[in-house]
């Protein structure tokens, strides 16, 4: 049963709620960057996997001056084993290289003084195992490494593949479609005509993949009914996102569209300011549908309140620790609803509050860092608000950067 008008948090509680954590999925380890770990990583391997010469220079065995090789003879990395050393001997070895049996240490090379070509000196005092990394030191085979959940960050693909990982068990990014709706909307050139900019085409798909989705497309529908059921009939992605048309206006299609769709709405407006109308509904396939209000700034709002926690829920991400800031100014209070207010973070706990936060309005939004979360009646000033901080993932930004644009390449109003 639609639950209407819910406060923000009890708003964000049930978006939570929602959903379970994707099915998990074997990728390759270049293909994991970004994902969760489905289950804990556990070391294939005890690593280092042999007792390895940390330093360029000589194994030794026991106390010097030692005998090196007649051949001139060593070990380098991966190239083989040297035979095993009595006391008193010694052998070239390079950084990485596998220590023979029977060396008590590694002597650097700049610590060490060959005489007549086979007798080995050193300048320092050498302790025993110095400068060799023994074998299982950092793990062993078997060793939690990491726990589930864990995002799959450069350093985790690195350590995964140390460790003996060709693939890992991680939760899909969640997938995302982004409908565009409104007649009124223009993808290039100035306003004209009553006719404006899209402003959230552009703008939700990175903020998306900075929420840890992946963006199957973006398709601007106008306010076209049939289209709109069509595409929520067709689609495959995890999460429908639409914007615009969630009021009930004459041309607002959303709720209707998913009464007949026989979709169970599971938030149907949010005691919020901007963003009143926002709502999240399970389509009949149990897919979601996170319905943004059109003003831009609501729109965003609905990013935050709903879609991000629901994403989070797919993506088997918990929650992000709450972040709290002393406000700079008071900022005033709705009487019965939360605002959501975009701020700029300083260096010292504190947030100054913007202004340009009209709900048509993103002029705030742009040079913020935060909204934040204002309960009903407002903060004065040095008051302490909830901040919902802006992910900044420049790389998932950067990497897409131009494929809104070829994705919206059709379907213009
Ligand atoms: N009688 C009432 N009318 C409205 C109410 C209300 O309570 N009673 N609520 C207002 C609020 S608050 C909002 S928010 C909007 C929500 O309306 P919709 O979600 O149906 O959005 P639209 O009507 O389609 O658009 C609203 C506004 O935003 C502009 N817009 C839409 N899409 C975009 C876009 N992609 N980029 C830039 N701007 C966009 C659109 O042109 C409208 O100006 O309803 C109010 N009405
Ligand atoms: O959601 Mo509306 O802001 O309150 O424009």
């Amino acid at each position: 049963m639609a639950e209407t008008h819910l406060s923000w948090a009890a708003a964000r509680a049930a978006a939570s709620r929602a959903a379970r954590p994707l099915e998990p999925t074997v990728r390759p380890l270049g293909d994991a960057l970004g994902h969760l770990l489905a289950a804990r990583l556990t070391a294939l391997t005890d690593l280092p996997s042999f007792d390895t010469s940390a330093m360029d220079g000589w194994a030794v065995a026991g106390p010097g001056p030692w005998r090196l090789p007649k051949d001139g003879g060593g070990v380098l990395a991966g190239h083989g084993d040297a035979g095993p050393l009595a006391d008193g001997e010694a052998v070239p070895i390079a950084t990485g290289a596998r220590v023979p049996p029977g060396a008590t240490a590694v002597l650097r090379s700049e610590h060490g003084t060959v005489r007549m070509d086979e007798e080995l000196y050193a300048s320092r005092h050498l302790t025993q195992g110095q400068d060799i990394r023994p074998k299982g030191q950092e793990c062993q085979a078997g060793d939690v490494l990491l726990p589930a959940g864990t995002l799959v960050t450069p350093a985790v693909v690195g350590l995964a593949a140390a460790a003996g990982y060709d693939q890992l068990r991680v939760v899909p990014r969640p997938r995302v479609e982004v409908l565009v709706l409104g007649d009124e909307l223009l993808r290039e050139g100035l306003p004209h005509d009553g006719l404006i900019r899209d402003a959230l085409g552009p703008m939700l798909a990175p903020w998306l993949r900075a929420l840890g989705a992946e963006v199957a497309q973006t398709r601007c529908l106008g306010d076209d009914e049939t289209a709109l059921r069509a595409a929520l009939e067709a689609s495959d992605a995890d999460v429908v996102l639409t914007t615009g048309g969630t009021a009930a206006g004459p041309v607002d299609h959303v709720h209707p569209t998913l009464r007949r769709l026989g979709a169970e709405l599971l938030v149907d407006g949010v005691a919020v300011r901007p963003g009143h109308p926002m709502l999240l509904a399970r389509l009949a396939s149990g897919r979601h549908l996170v319905g943004l209000p059109g003003n831009p700034l609501a729109a965003v709002a609905g990013l935050l309140t709903l879609a991000e926690p629901l994403l989070r829920a797919l993506a088997g991400r918990p929650s992000a620790r709450p972040v709290a800031a002393r406000l700079t100014e008071p900022v005033a209070g709705h009487p019965t609803d939360t605002r959501l207010v975009p701020v700029v973070r300083r260096g010292d706990g504190t947030a100054r509050p913007l202004s340009f936060h009209g709900p048509a309005m993103l002029r705030g939004l742009a040079a913020a860092d935060a909204l934040a979360v204002i309960p009903p009646g407002g903060t004065v000033r040095g008051g302490e608000a909830l901040l919902l901080t802006f992910a900044r993932h420049a790389e998932w930004y950067a990497e897409r950067h131009d494929e809104w644009h070829e994705a919206a390449g059709g379907g213009a109003p």
